[in-house]
Formats: structure tokens, sequence, C-alpha cells
């Protein structure tokens, strides 16, 4: 058995903004994907979409990657983040192989507004003025969102048609699972020692993240 988590702020702060959490993580295009009734070209629009989306994450997991090295007291943060960095590798490669399968040439895709404004946000996180902490809890959230979607659609009762189990059981797998743990923990920590002006920044972040997550799984069931 797992020991049970310590409640701490990031847990609060979920409980505070449980309807847009909610939102995020069972939206209606995530549910469809569950009940099976999803429209493939909305999947696709998503992948493409997402395919741009990663590609200006890596930057970002990579700035992540340096603070941990730079400004965190623990050897672990490091570890922890390389691995996140290192299954971003692996996920280009199934995205190009996603692409091929579902016909969808990332060449021609153009990042739409949810897209953009996405892109826009991990740009601003990557400036020095942002504490580690609030970094930390983006880089959560933003993995966490994908992490409880995902993994939704493989619990029992659903109906996930068999070509997108792939894509469930990327990020819906138990490891990436306890991955999203040990970046909360790291996050936790961190927030443990902040100020009440850098914890107000991190719960503003938090939820930008989910709004952001919300309008990508909008723009996704737009399906252009
Ligand atoms: C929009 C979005 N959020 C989170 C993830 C997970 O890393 C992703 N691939 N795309």
């Amino acid at each position: 058995m797992e020991k049970p988590e310590k409640r701490g702020v990031i847990d609060t702060w979920l409980d505070k903004h449980r309807s847009i959490y909610t939102e995020a993580t069972r939206h209606a295009f995530v549910v469809s994907i569950r009940d099976g009734s999803v429209d493939l070209s909305s999947f696709r629009t998503w992948l493409g979409q997402d395919y741009l989306f990663v590609r200006g994450f890596v930057p970002f997991v990579a700035n992540v990657l340096i603070r941990a090295c730079k400004e965190s007291g623990e050897t672990s943060d490091m570890e922890v983040v390389l691995g996140g960095l290192a299954s971003l590798n692996d996920e280009i490669e199934w995205f190009k192989s996603e692409g091929s399968k579902w016909d969808v040439d990332f060449s021609t895709v153009v990042p739409q507004k949810a897209n953009q404004d996405y892109r826009r946000f991990l740009e601003a996180m990557m400036s020095d003025e942002v504490k580690y902490s609030v970094i930390m809890t983006a880089f959560w959230a933003i993995e966490a969102v994908y992490q409880e979607s995902f993994a939704h659609c493989l619990e029992d009762g659903n109906k996930t048609p068999a070509e997108l189990t792939g894509a469930c059981n990327r990020w819906g797998n138990d490891g990436f699972r306890q991955y999203c743990s040990s970046v909360k923990k790291i996050a936790e920590r961190c927030l443990e020692n902040a100020s009440g002006d850098v914890l107000a920044d991190a719960e503003d972040v938090l939820v930008r993240v989910l709004e952001l997550e919300v309008a990508f799984w909008e723009m996704s069931r737009g399906g252009q």
C-alpha cells in the first residue's frame, strides 16, 4: 500500500477551485472519448494542436530543469524533471506516428487561439522573475490535468474506442500518475516555505492553467 498523501496547500486550492478543476479534468471532449461518442475530427484537431503544444512545452520543461539544478536544495528534483523531459522525447515520436495513423500533417497545422494563449503563458512562466515554487505549481497542474483526464478514459466501465487507448495510456498510465505525484510533492515542499505573495501567485497560476486547459479542450471539441 502506498502511504496516503499528506494534504497540502495544493489540495486546499483544488477544493476551493473545484468547479474549474472538474471542468478541466472531466471536459465533454474527454468524456466523449470515455463513452466512445468522440467525433474523430475533434480527435484529429486535438492531435495536431497538442503536437504543437508539446513542442512549446519542451523549452518550458527544460527551463524547469535548469531551475531544479540551480535553485533547488534537493538533488532529487532534477531527477524527477529530467524523467519528464526524457518522456517528452518519446512523446514527440508518438505524436509523429499518430500523425501518420490519423493522416494529420503537422507541417500544415496552424496553432489556434487557445494554443497561442497557452504558449504565451508558458513563455511568461520562463521569466526569471517567476519563483521556482510558482513554475513548479504550473508544471504540476499542466501534467496533472492530462493524467486525471486520460486516466478517466481507462477507468472501469469505459467504452473508449480501441484506436484511442494508446493516447489514453500515454497520460493515464500508473507511471505517469506517480511522476505527477512526485512533481506535486516538490511543489508542495517549495510552497511550505513560500511568502504570502508567492502563495497568491502560485494559486493564480494554478487557476490560470486550469482555464487554459479548459479552453484547449474546447478548441479540440470545435474540431477544425
Ligand atoms: C494542452 C496540454 N496540456 C498538458 C499536456 C501534458 O503534458 C499536454 N500534452 N497538452
